[in-house]
């Protein structure tokens, strides 16, 4: 075995040898032509060619691949060792496998997707399918040129034929620092099917906890914009997610994978730079303090909960039928007369706004309509009969003419949303109280004065950004070529269906866990609510039920939350690494802030980097940030307003540890006063468990929920 693995070493040291070198010949030719400086249009364009190829030379000397697959090709008769690295290298002979193949070409799928068996092997080609024999799956470590480990998955020679997990629970085993990290090297074969999954499709992907979704989906851009180069570019991509926290700590996975420029944005901000609105939004920490204190005033159904409602398909209709019941009554009351004697009746005005603009949004048809009097009038005025007369005509038609067009109802989205709660105010009598009939009476009552105070929720912004494109219509420069959304359990019907009047051909990647839904108050209760918004060859499923993060132990115990808990939840399938077992710590309440802060203390002196404390609540966050602090320790609090994730030691409210990791995490409080006996207060607490990667303590003074079990040590 010994022998084995030493000699698998030296081959790899000498191959790589000889590909560095290769890489560092042809580096060295580039950098030696002069860089061209001048104004020549063509000469530019190959100036910028060289120095990406420069760039990616200098990034692929330094870790040129990560795997080896020993393919031969049916036809060929030959067995060929292929590199597999994050940058390809072509060979300057054209007829040969490159020298690193890009982990996203069609060939280096089958690095992913074989699994094992004597059977061939087949992968997608342009043109067509191709067919082999897998020999030898190879992860190779190199850091800055070192050649570190040498890891087979598969060799097909070997008496161990199956693919081995070794490799992956090596690296799930490492520390984690502040930022996500890229996993080419990783990939596994149900992961590979999405992030190659054709572009035109809006897919949706429940994975448990911890199963790759979100890494999952900034390889699948990056998969894309390789793939359908002539068809997408980087910055008509983006990735809504939750919070500014949450887009800092995913920053680097794309310029790891060579992708700079996709935009990243919260749902929230990109709205209201759409919407021009220079408003801040009602400050969510009263809305989720309302949600997320224990206990309170909340009830189990979420029905009737403003944000279900307002995220639903059923009010976006709602908003429809109101700016087409407004239509008929835009065009201002009586003839246009610019000075006495000259008339423009309104029956010609209705024929220009009802007819010839109306394939138009309302705002245009309003803007094409004073711009055609405008030209009407000044038609009129060659008629004048003198100078004078002329002079006369067009001081009177200026100051009417601007009095007209403020007769005409003002178009924007504030404007509209704000009569759409005043009782639907303008419409006739019977319309306005058929729309208020149809908003129910308690939301109709807060949102009204919502309104009147100037407060927006985050809640109102889909039907604002709505109620623009029904007025103003879609920009062809507002256009996605593809729309990542993460987390997406938190989102409503509305939000995707909103989405896809700016999505080229319903191209979405949208990612989240039920299990996980803690703001369900405001989103999605079954995948179907969206995916049904799509015809069924317009769109997938995906299940991933495998989840990478946490150790065998830690998946378990968060299993059993599920089980017995949310009751319905889709439990995860562990990979085999295992770790120490979860503890549950017990304590009097005199000692409750002593024994957290031993407890922080304990965790931080491993060789952890990032060990976090979970809280009920923000109010508990803050108080306990102070005791640690004061204890002398560098404790980051991350209370909702934080952009950027800094990793160490963190204390923070539990709802807010969406999405992130560390390698090790203390729920504080995991008593039954904290997490009651609701699905809600489960899914809390699975979210709180599903965060720890390595280890994992829950402290509590009273008896803990019914669906924790306590460990013994
Ligand atoms: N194939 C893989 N190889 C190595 N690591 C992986 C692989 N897939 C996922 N991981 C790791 O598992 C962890 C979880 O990944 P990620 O955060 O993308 O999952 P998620 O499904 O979005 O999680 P959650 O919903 O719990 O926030 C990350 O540390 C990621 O690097």
């Amino acid at each position: 075995m010994e022998n084995k693995f030493q000699s698998a070493y030296q081959e790899e040291q000498h191959r790589l040898s000889l590909a560095m070198e290769e890489i560092d010949r042809r580096l060295e030719r580039l950098r030696s032509t002069p860089v061209y400086t001048g104004h020549d249009f063509t000469e530019q364009v190959l100036e910028s060619a060289r120095e990406e190829k420069r760039q990616a030379l200098a990034k692929s000397s330094q870790e040129p691949y990560f795997g080896r697959m020993d393919f031969d090709e049916r036809g060929r008769g030959q067995r060929k060792p292929l590199y597999i690295g994050k940058i390809g290298v072509e060979r300057e002979e054209t007829s040969a496998y490159p020298l690193v193949i890009d982990w996203r070409a069609p060939i280096a799928s089958l690095f992913y997707s074989f699994t094992g068996g004597e059977e061939t092997a087949s992968y997608e080609a342009p043109e067509g399918t191709v067919e082999g024999l897998v020999y030898l799956k190879r992860n190779v470590v190199i850091r800055k040129r070192i050649l570190e480990r040498v890891a087979d998955t598969y060799n097909r020679e070997s008496d161990e034929p199956a693919v081995s997990d070794e490799f992956l629970v090596y690296r799930l085993g490492e520390n984690k620092d502040n930022r996500l990290r890229d996993i080419v090297s990783t990939i596994q074969a149900e992961q590979d099917q999405i992030i190659r999954a054709a572009k035109n499709t809006a897919l949706v992907i429940q994975g448990v906890a911890g199963s790759g979704k979100t890494t999952v989906a900034l390889h699948r851009l990056a998969f894309l914009l390789y793939q359908y180069k002539d068809q997408v570019s980087a910055d008509k991509m983006v990735i809504f997610a939750p919070n500014h926290m949450f887009l800092d700590y995913i920053s680097d996975v794309l310029p790891e994978l060579g992708v700079g420029n996709i935009q990243q944005s919260t749902f929230a901000d990109w709205a209201l730079g759409l919407l021009g609105l220079d408003l801040p939004l009602a400050d969510p920490t009263e809305t989720l303090s309302y949600w997320f204190e224990s206990g309170g005033l909340r009830t189990e159904s979420m029905d009737e909960a403003p944000g279900r409602f307002k995220g639903s398909v059923h009010f976006m209709k709602l908003l429809q039928d109101f700016v087409e019941r407004l239509e008929p009554i835009s065009v201002p009351e009586g003839d246009f007369s610019p000075w006495d004697g000259a008339v423009l009746s309104r029956t010609e005005i209705l024929n220009w706004f009802n007819e010839e603009y109306k394939p138009y949004p309302l705002a245009k048809r309003k803007e094409r309509v004073l711009a055609r009097v405008h030209r009407w009038i000044e038609m009129e005025l060659k008629k004048s009969p003198s100078a004078a007369a002329l002079k006369e005509r067009k001081k009177k038609a200026g100051s009417r003419e601007k009095a007209y067009a403020k007769k005409w109802p003002q178009y924007d989205a504030l404007t509209l949303y704000k009569q759409l709660f005043q009782a639907a105010k303008g419409l006739p009598a019977e319309a306005a109280a058929e729309m208020k009939a149809s908003l129910p009476a308690p939301i109709f009552k807060a949102t009204q004065s919502d309104l009147r105070s100037q407060i927006i929720r985050e809640e109102d912004l889909t039907a604002l950004v709505y109620l623009h494109v029904l007025i103003h219509e879609v920009e062809s420069s507002q256009r996605f070529d593809h729309v990542v959304i993460d987390e997406a359990q938190d989102f409503s019907p509305f939000h995707i269906a909103l989405l896809d009047l700016f999505v080229k051909g319903h191209s979405f990647t949208i990612l989240g866990d039920l299990s996980q839904g803690i703001h369900e108050y405001r989103g999605v209760h079954a995948w179907e609510e969206m995916s049904s918004l799509f015809a069924p060859e317009q769109t997938g499923y995906f299940a991933l039920t495998r989840s990478y993060r946490s150790t065998l132990e830690i998946i378990e115990f968060a299993n059993t939350i599920l089980e017995q808990g949310v009751r319905g939840g889709i439990t995860a399938v562990p990979v085999f690494r295992s770790g120490d077992p979860v503890r549950t710590v017990s304590y009097d309440s005199s000692v409750r802030e002593e024994s957290l802060l031993t407890a922080l203390k304990e965790l931080s002196s491993k060789e952890y980097r990032t060990v976090s404390v979970l809280t009920r609540t923000l109010k508990e966050a803050v108080e306990l940030h102070e005791v640690f602090t004061s204890a002398g320790l560098d404790v980051h609090l991350i209370d909702g307003g934080k952009k950027q994730y800094e990793g160490g030691l963190s204390v923070l409210p539990v709802y807010l540890s969406k999405g992130l990791e560390f390698d090790a995490v203390i729920v504080a409080d995991a008593d039954q006063d904290h997490y009651g006996e609701r699905t809600w207060d489960a899914k809390l607490l699975y979210v709180g468990c599903t965060r720890a990667l390595h280890e994992l303590w829950l402290l509590h003074d009273g008896p803990l929920p019914s669906y924790v079990q306590a460990q013994t040590e």
